[in-house]
């Protein structure tokens, strides 16, 4: 006899979620295949999950916009139905959950000021709601800090900025910091900061740009900016076909700059100070100035800053 596979919230919102992302149907029908749905039950869920979406929320983007990786997204009907084991109150939710909840965060549910993070235990040193941060600390050790730094250094270039009317990137005097972009994956570093990163902000791997490191001399700054893509921009269509709209940040800081270089937040006064192996985490779950998650990178003042930032998509990047 076949086992029941009932179809739950969770499994409903993981497919909304998708199809906000922009993936094509049929391929959200395969991740869901081969995460064990059976044929018949996945075409119901979909028909049942994007029905009850349409009657309340309205029509979703037009479809085929991201490509889909469909090999470890899609929850399985254990995970789904709440069956698969969690390892204890502070751990992490399992990685095939996570776009069902439809936002990146931390379980701080059991309100300890310590998490696990895939490999690593964390410190929970802040958080506000608006805009939603949160400030971890302990994220890296001082080794990860300086071996990533170690290997970014011959590989930087001039930071460029978006140009939102092309979709394409330019030099711009907002941003005088000096930047580069490993692969997702690309060494076994970091391959082991993007698991932990999964795990604590609960978010696939697969929807995470590749990490990208930055070097501000003395002077450099990144102006008041946010890092959600203008959906009005011309540009936008070819921004969003790799992965939809970025819903997160974590910037992770690699060195404690010995005067200024905060990470501020000019519409909600609040600035974090940059700390060695400190990660800091903010969300925009639209692309709204009201998430008040404009920020900027302060000058810095004395020393050098050094920061690796991980964008997080609402669908699979590639
Ligand atoms: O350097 C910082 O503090 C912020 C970096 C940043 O905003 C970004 O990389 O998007
Ligand atoms: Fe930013």
């Amino acid at each position: 006899m076949q086992a029941e596979q009932p179809i739950t919230q969770e499994l409903k919102r993981w497919i909304v979620a998708q199809a906000q992302a922009g993936c094509r149907p049929e391929d959200v029908l395969e991740a869901m295949k081969s995460s064990g749905w059976r044929d018949e039950v996945a075409i119901r869920a979909m028909e049942e999950a994007l029905q009850s979406h349409l009657q309340s929320q309205g029509p979703l983007p037009g479809s085929g916009m991201a490509a889909f990786d469909p090999r470890t997204t899609a929850p399985s009907p254990a995970q789904a139905a709440g069956l698969t084991p969690r390892e204890g109150p502070a751990r992490a939710a399992p990685a095939g959950l996570l776009a069902a909840a439809g936002q990146p965060g931390p379980d701080l549910a059991s309100g300890r000021s310590t998490l696990i993070a895939g490999d690593r235990e964390v410190t929970v040193l802040m958080q506000s709601q608006r805009p939603r941060a949160v400030l971890f600390g302990n994220f890296l050790s001082s080794g990860e800090c300086e071996a990533l730094v170690a290997m970014a250094r011959g590989r930087l270039a001039r930071s460029e900025t978006v140009v939102n009317e092309t979709g394409g990137s330019e030099v711009n005097s907002a941003r005088t910091s000096d930047g580069m972009f490993f692969n997702r994956g690309e060494n076994e570093l970091c391959a082991r900061i993007e698991k932990r990163i999964a795990d604590l902000l609960r978010w696939p791997i697969q929807n995470g740009e590749g990490l990208q490191v930055l070097r501000y001399l003395p002077g450099a700054r990144y102006l008041a900016h946010q890092d959600y893509f203008d959906p009005e921009q011309p540009g936008a269509g070819t921004i969003l076909a790799r992965g939809g709209q970025r819903v997160g940040t974590l910037v992770m800081y690699l060195n404690t700059p010995l005067r200024g270089g905060a990470t501020t937040f000019p519409d909600a006064g609040l600035e974090v100070s940059p700390v060695r192996g400190n990660a800091l985490f903010f969300a925009y779950d639209r692309p709204d100035p009201a998430c008040l998650a404009l920020h900027s990178g302060a000058p810095v003042e004395e020393g050098e800053k050094w920061v690796a930032t991980k964008w997080l998509r609402q669908g699979v990047f590639s």
